[in-house]
C-alpha cells in the first residue's frame, strides 16, 4: 500500500514504557507523515531511543501502538518490522572491519532468504544498484575499501547505504552526527537532504541547528513525555521548549 505524501504513514499513540519503576517513555503520541523529515529531540534521559527501539521492535511497548500505514507493529520481531519497510541507524556504527562497502551494500541488497554466507562468497548481480547507492552516500570512490580503512564519518555513511539498501521506507537516524567533525557533518546533511522526499525519515540528533535546517517538524520529549510537536519555527519560540531545553 503507497502512502500519499504528507499522509501518516507511522503513527504512535500512547506509547508507554515502563522499566520496573521508571518509566522511560508515557504516553507519546506523534506520526510521521510520508516523505517528511522529523526531529526527535530533548535533553539526555528524555526517552528518545527508547521510543526508537520500541518502534523497531527491540522493545515491546507496556501499553499503546505503533502502526506502520495498515500494520500493528506491536508485538513482532525487529526482523518482521525491518522487512516491512523501517531500517535504521544506530548511535554506534555497525560494521564488518575486514570488510569492503561494495560486499556491505551487496549484503545489504541481497534477497533476504540467501544466507549472509552465501552471499559474501558471491558476486554481486546488481553492480547498477550498489553503484548507485554508494554515490548517494558519497563512497562511490571507496567501493573497494575495507570498512575498517574509512573514516568515522564514511563509516556512518556507510550505515546509511546499508539502510537504503535494505529497500527501507521509513528511515530512523539515531544521533547521525555523533562524532563527526564540521566537514562531515555538512556532508551528512547533505546526504540526508537528497533523501527527502524519497524517504520518511526520524532523527534523533543533539545539534539543534542541524534539526532546524534540516526538520520539517519536530517533536520534543521530556521526562519520557511530549512536550510540543511543530515545525522547527513552531518549536524554537514554544516557551515550554525553550524552558526545559533551549536553556532560555
Ligand atoms: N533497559 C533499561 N532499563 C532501565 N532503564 C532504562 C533502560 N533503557 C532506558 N532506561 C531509562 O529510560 C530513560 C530514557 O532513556 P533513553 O535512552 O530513551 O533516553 P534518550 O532521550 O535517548 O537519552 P540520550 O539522549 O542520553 O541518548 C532514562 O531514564 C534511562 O535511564
Amino acid at each position: 500500500m503507497s502512502v500519499e505524501r504528507g499522509e501518516p504513514v507511522l503513527s504512535i499513540e500512547g506509547l508507554t514504557k515502563k522499566f520496573d519503576s521508571v518509566v522511560a517513555v508515557e504516553d507519546v503520541s506523534f506520526e510521521l507523515r510520508a516523505g517528511e523529515i522529523h526531529g526527535l529531540i530533548g535533553p539526555n534521559g528524555a526517552g528518545k531511543t527508547t521510543t526508537v527501539n520500541l518502534v523497531t521492535g527491540e522493545l515491546e511497548p507496556t501499553s499503546g501502538s505503533v502502526r506502520f500505514k495498515d500494520d500493528d507493529l506491536v508485538g513482532r520481531p525487529p526482523s518482521d518490522i525491518a522487512r516491512l519497510g523501517i531500517g535504521r541507524s544506530f548511535q554506534v556504527v555497525q560494521y564488518f572491519p575486514e570488510m569492503t562497502v561494495r560486499k556491505h551494500l551487496h549484503l545489504a541488497i541481497r534477497d533476504p532468504s540467501k544466507t549472509v554466507r552465501s552471499v559474501v562468497d558471491a558476486d554481486p548481480e546488481d553492480t547498477a544498484r550498489i553503484e548507485e547507492i554508494a554515490e548517494r552516500v558519497h563512497l562511490s570512490e571507496r567501493l573497494d575499501t575495507v570498512a575498517k580503512n574509512l573514516s568515522h564519518g564514511e563509516k556512518r555513511f556507510l550505515d546509511i547505504g546499508v539502510v537504503l539498501g535494505m529497500d527501507s521506507e521509513v528511515i530512523l537516524f539515531d544521533e547521525p552526527a555523533a562524532g563527526l567533525n564540521t566537514s562531515e557533518t555538512e556532508e551528512l546533511e547533505e546526504i540526508i537532504e537528497d533523501l527527502r522526499g524519497d524517504y520518511t525519515i526520524l532523527i534523533i540528533e543533539h545539534d539543534i541547528d542541524l534539526v532546524r535546517r534540516i526538520t520539517d517538524r519536530i517533536t520534543v520529549l521530556h521526562n519520557g513525555s511530549v512536550l510540543a510537536t511543530g515545525t522547527p519555527e513552531e518549536i524554537v519560540s514554544n516557551e515550554d521548549v525553550k524552558e526545559v531545553y533551549l536553556g532560555e
